[in-house]
């Protein structure tokens, strides 16, 4: 049972474990900035690993390009000097680090812990956490992948909570932060979907999530994690999907209404069955550093879901995605059949948020059939950044709209479950190939 959110009062120091990678990089870093431009920041930032960068201040300056600098009205000088930014060397498993960050806080009443670690460590941050001279009110913000699968994710939970208060555990998904996934909830309540999407006139459902990047420099992350589901499908993808399929609550904006709603949607989806899945590793995976030679970790899935719901009761529903794979957008889509004009519903995530209708009109020169597309006015999609700036502010309220559960980070294991671990059944692909043509 997930707890209806308490009020919560505002942190007044952000710890981040996790500035100097990759995420750092593209993600936090940006996402701090933006905050800082909307006066959402305010507090002072102690980044925190094992190996300090040379320059905490260049560390920051390379996160931020100039069209991130641009969308700020400061200079990226302007935001290098206003952000109180420093960082602590050591390792998030050992006392000593968090005496270190201890003494670099000072005086504080509700540190904010946000940790972009390993699922392994995670119990004992909670531990050192616990056992540090850090408040008791301290809070912790803990990135995805929580667990390895639905066993450890429990076990992790309550070695967790056996150290902190429920109340101060936050669990991190950037995707239901994004507002475009975030307009899917509002999208299903207009009257004219609602009564378009239902099992009667849908042909099949589609959800893609085509990613043209591979990775490069993230290779230990990714043999960790195990691959593309635990990486995005346990999290991020059945996220979307509860978002876009679940029972709007009747009351707008009610985070704890929608977060049930998306856990009951979950509970309804079947375990994944491997033998209706493909599972795939783009050519020179292997060859990346720290991925091993006869790598067996997927990089590509697509897979059917099961909704045992009156909505979408014997719709096919298919998920697919991958790494290194021909361009593409981020989109659900809903296939019409039947009469009439309209041939599909499409929420489009990325690289635009677009909700759109395809329909069929006649050509007048050659009076066949052509397809048009009538689409909502449509805003530019700003990658994570603007969902990392309102996880981070999220953390810092300690504002839980945005962030996932136990509940449904327990239901999305058990729905990848079957497709976890090594597989010797992987389909090889070259880089840059379209979706339809691996599955
Ligand atoms: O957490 C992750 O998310 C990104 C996709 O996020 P986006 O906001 O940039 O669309 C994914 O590429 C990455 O592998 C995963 O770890």
């Amino acid at each position: 049972m997930t707890p209806r959110t308490p009020r919560s009062e505002r942190g007044d120091a952000l710890v981040v474990f996790g500035l100097t990678g990759d995420l750092g990089h593209d993600e936090l870093l940006p996402g701090l900035v933006l905050l800082h431009a909307t006066g959402r920041l305010g507090v002072p930032v102690v980044g925190v690993g094992r190996n300090a960068p040379d320059d905490i201040e260049q560390l920051l300056r390379d996160a931020i390009d100039p069209e991130l600098a641009g969308r700020t009205g400061l200079t990226i000088e302007q935001l290098v000097d206003e952000i109180d930014l420093s960082f602590v060397e050591g390792d998030a498993t050992e006392a000593q680090t968090w005496n270190d960050i201890h003494d670099r806080l000072g005086d504080v009443g509700l540190p904010v812990v946000y940790a972009a670690l390993p699922p392994a460590l995670l119990g004992d941050v909670a531990e050192q956490v616990a056992a540090s001279s850090l408040p008791d009110s301290c809070r912790l913000v803990l990135e995805k992948p929580f667990g390895e699968d639905r066993a450890s994710a429990l076990d992790l939970h309550e070695r967790i909570t056996d150290q902190i208060d429920p109340a101060r555990l936050f669990l991190v998904d950037h995707f239901l932060a994004k507002a475009a996934v975030r307009n899917l909830v509002d999208a299903r309540r207009t009257p004219v979907l609602d009564l378009a999407l239902q099992a009667e006139h849908l042909e099949s459902i589609t959800i893609e999530f085509p990613e043209v990047g591979g990775l490069d420099g993230r290779g230990s992350f990714y043999e960790g994690v195990g691959g593309v589901v635990p990486d995005v499908v346990q999290n991020h993808l059945l996220q979307t999907v509860a978002s876009a399929l679940a029972t709007p609550p009747g009351a707008p904006s009610d985070g704890d209404a929608e977060r049930a709603a998306r856990v009951d949607l979950l509970r309804r989806i079947a375990p994944i069955d491997p033998n209706r899945s493909v599972l795939g590793q783009y050519d020179g995976y292997r060859d990346l550093d720290d991925v091993d030679d006869d790598s067996a970790v997927p990089t590509f899935v697509s897979a059917e879901l099961e909704i045992d719901h009156d909505r979408w009761r014997g719709v096919p529903i298919r998920l697919r995605t991958g790494k290194r794979v021909a361009s593409g957008a981020f989109a659900i889509d809903w296939r019409l059949r039947g009469a009439g004009l309209a041939r599909s519903v499409r929420a489009q995530i990325k690289p635009q948020a677009a909700i759109q209708i395809d329909l069929d009109e006649l050509d007048p020169d050659t009076h066949g059939t052509v397809v048009a597309t009538a689409c909502t006015p449509v805003r530019s999609d700003h990658g994570a950044l603007d969902a990392y700036a309102t996880v981070l502010g999220d953390a810092l309220t300690g504002e839980r709209h945005h962030m996932t559960s136990l509940d449904e980070v327990v239901e999305a294991w058990r729905i990848v479950e079957p497709l976890l671990g090594p597989t010797t059944d992987l389909r090889a692909y070259a880089p840059g190939t379209p979706l339809d043509d691996i599955t």
